[in-house]
């Protein structure tokens, strides 16, 4: 099952991997000409209302797999006014080689012809709110009509993820959905078929293309960065990749002792100090309240250092935190057994993942299992970060290719952190952990023909907003 959005996710993908759309719009053609074909006997009338989107294109490339029925083409709307290259490429097919098409312009003279088969392709996942004018008053021709009526990847009006219908509604006998069924769909009293239309199946499993854009649109909020003690770089790098991944601040809690050389990193971090010279569980209550009431993603990790009340303060922490936080590094020792409300993205490296009780392994794509198993015992997203990073919820597990050996230099890991952090705000924990590790890879590679193996983690912090928003084809 996969909603509208997925949908969008895994087309671009798919394009990405060198499916392009148009390939799958003559798969669906094919599907819907196949379905038809269970219907209606050679020579019997079909007639498709198409509208002006994907949906409509799906049907118009259809036709050409019709030939031996009697087809006619309604298109609502002027042709110039179709809305994508694709379905306007596969229009101009059927008028080159002059099948029988019709742009309807006034909704009120359509009289759908009798026939034995109505083909629904007004609107597929496109559909926003109720059914405009024409397809309003077409939808309740198509119901009035005595055809039987096949629907093309979701009966117009309906939405695809609820099922619900804002206004009218085609009511179809059938319905042939593309790659998979929709939520919408399960309710409908039409039969439904699931179309394979090609889909490459790395469109699904690695994060691509079409991850990023449907995370990227969207983001913002605070960070807040829990870190530093021994160290000082790893919570500087983790609160400046979070700004460059979209956060609109970045505060790092820091024991006093180092505060003020993190702040001399970068005056775009928010350095809170508090007293000692490292995390205890006597400043837990402290920054709870202050990562609780700003609704703050929390980093807790980086450069925290392993000493025994610094992993007690972060159970504490965790065990009372209810909102978003990444949990890396020498935080998480605090992760197994933990019983708490918090929404966590781990991000072990091979070694970490071992001590989680994940999989000991090189390769991680050959662990893809047991890396899925840790997440579901843990409850919580695990981003296992190696060569490739797999990442899984305990159900789904995805696999990200981007990056190169130069990312092997100590930092990439907080700076991914703070990535996965900063897109954390308005994604799902699943999401952020996947799009980030795709940035974070993507990152590198945008640096390593400049760096190779000389790529240091600061460098990356610059191209952390290029990987995102810059061109897509780099
Ligand atoms: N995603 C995939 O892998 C594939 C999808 N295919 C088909 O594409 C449609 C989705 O196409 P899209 O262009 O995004 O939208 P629609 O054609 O469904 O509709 C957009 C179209 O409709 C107009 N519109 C929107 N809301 C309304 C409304 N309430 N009333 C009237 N008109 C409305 C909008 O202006 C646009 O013109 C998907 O369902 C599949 O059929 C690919 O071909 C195969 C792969
Ligand atoms: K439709």
């Amino acid at each position: 099952m996969i909603t509208a959005d997925r949908m969008a996710v895994v087309d671009r993908n798919a394009e990405a991997l060198g499916v392009p759309r148009k390939q799958l719009m003559e798969s669906s053609g094919n599907a819907i000409a196949r379905e038809a074909g269970k219907v209606v006997e050679p020579g019997e009338k079909i007639v498709i209302v198409a509208g002006r989107g994907n949906n409509g294109g799906d049907a118009f490339a259809a036709v050409r797999f019709l030939d031996e029925y009697d087809v006619s083409v309604h298109l609502l709307g002027r042709a110039e006014t179709i809305g994508t290259d694709i379905a306007r490429e596969n229009w101009e097919a059927l008028q080159q080689s002059e099948y029988d098409t019709t742009e309807v312009t006034d909704s009120q003279n359509i009289d759908l012809p009798d026939c034995d088969l109505i083909v629904d392709a007004m609107l597929g996942t496109g559909v926003t709110g109720a059914l405009r004018e024409p397809e309003a008053t077409v939808a309740e021709k198509i119901n009035e009509s005595n055809a039987t009526v096949l629907a093309a990847d979701v009966p117009s009006g309906i939405n695809a993820d609820t099922g619900d219908a804002e206004g009218t509604s085609v009511e179809a006998d059938r319905v042939v959905t593309f790659h998979d069924t929709k939520p919408g769909l399960a309710d409908l009293d039409g039969d439904v078929t699931v179309a394979d239309i090609g889909i490459p199946s790395g469109a699904e499993k690695f994060v691509g293309l079409g991850d990023l854009h449907s995370v990227r649109g969207d983001v913002g909020g605070r960070v807040f960065v829990v870190g530093g003690g021994p160290y000082t770089g790893a919570p500087a790098l983790a609160g400046q990749s979070a700004l460059r991944a979209g956060a609109d601040l970045s505060f790092v809690a820091a024991p006093d002792t180092v505060a003020g050389e993190i702040q001399g990193y970068a005056e775009d971090l928010i350095v809170q100090p508090y007293e000692g010279n490292r995390l205890s569980p006597e400043k837990v209550t402290d920054l709870l309240e202050t990562a609780e009431s700003y609704d703050d993603t929390v980093v807790l990790g980086p450069g925290l250092g392993n000493a025994d009340e610094t992993i007690e303060a972060a159970v504490q922490f965790l065990e009372s935190f209810s909102g978003r936080a990444v949990v890396d590094a020498d935080a998480l020792p605090a992760v197994p057994d933990l019983d708490t409300d918090a929404t966590l993205v781990c991000t072990p490296n091979r070694k970490e993942l071992a001590e989680l009780g994940g999989p000991e392994a090189d390769d991680l794509r050959e662990v893809t299992d047991e890396i899925e198993a840790l997440a579901d015992e843990l409850g919580h997203v695990v981003l296992a970060k190696g060569a490739t990073d797999v990442i899984s919820d305990g159900e789904r597990t995805r696999v990200v290719r981007t990056g190169n050996t130069g990312m092997k230099v100590g930092g990439t890991g907080d700076v991914l952190a703070g990535i996965v952090a900063g897109l954390f705000g308005t994604a799902d924990a699943f999401d952020s952990a996947c799009v980030g590790s795709y940035v974070n890879g993507r990152a590198g590679d945008l640096l390593y023909g400049e760096y190779g193996e000389g790529l240091l983690a600061s460098d990356m912090l610059e191209a952390v907003p290029r990987a995102i928003w810059g061109d897509d084809d780099v």
